[in-house]
């Protein structure tokens, strides 16, 4: 069935109906540009002794603590950041 617990979509950052957040398209998109930024320019890991738990949904043990790291100038080689 569409609408039993294990698929409705509690979650609802930008509202809805009639006093659905106008910006939302904008804001996704800023997100999306940080995201492209973020993966390109910079390397990440978690931080030790955290690792993700899938059930009963993903959440990570220390809150997803991260070490993130510039990726040195390859003189314009995968590094779009000049
Ligand atoms: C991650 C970013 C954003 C989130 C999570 C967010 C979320 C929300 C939420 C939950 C509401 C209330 C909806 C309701 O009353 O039911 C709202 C309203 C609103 N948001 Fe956003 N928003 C974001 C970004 C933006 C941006 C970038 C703009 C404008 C450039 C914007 C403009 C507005 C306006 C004007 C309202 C009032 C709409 C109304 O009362 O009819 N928001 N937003």
């Amino acid at each position: 069935m569409a609408h039993d617990k294990a698929t409705t979509k509690k979650v609802m950052p930008f509202g809805g109906g009639p006093r659905l957040c106008p910006g939302a398209d904008l804001a996704k998109l800023e997100i999306a540009f940080f995201l492209h930024h973020l993966v390109l320019n910079y390397r990440w890991k978690t931080m030790a002794d955290d690792f993700p738990l899938a059930y009963p949904y993903v959440e990570f043990k220390r809150g997803l603590l991260l070490e993130i790291e510039p990726i040195p100038d390859m003189a314009g080689i995968g590094n779009i950041e000049t």
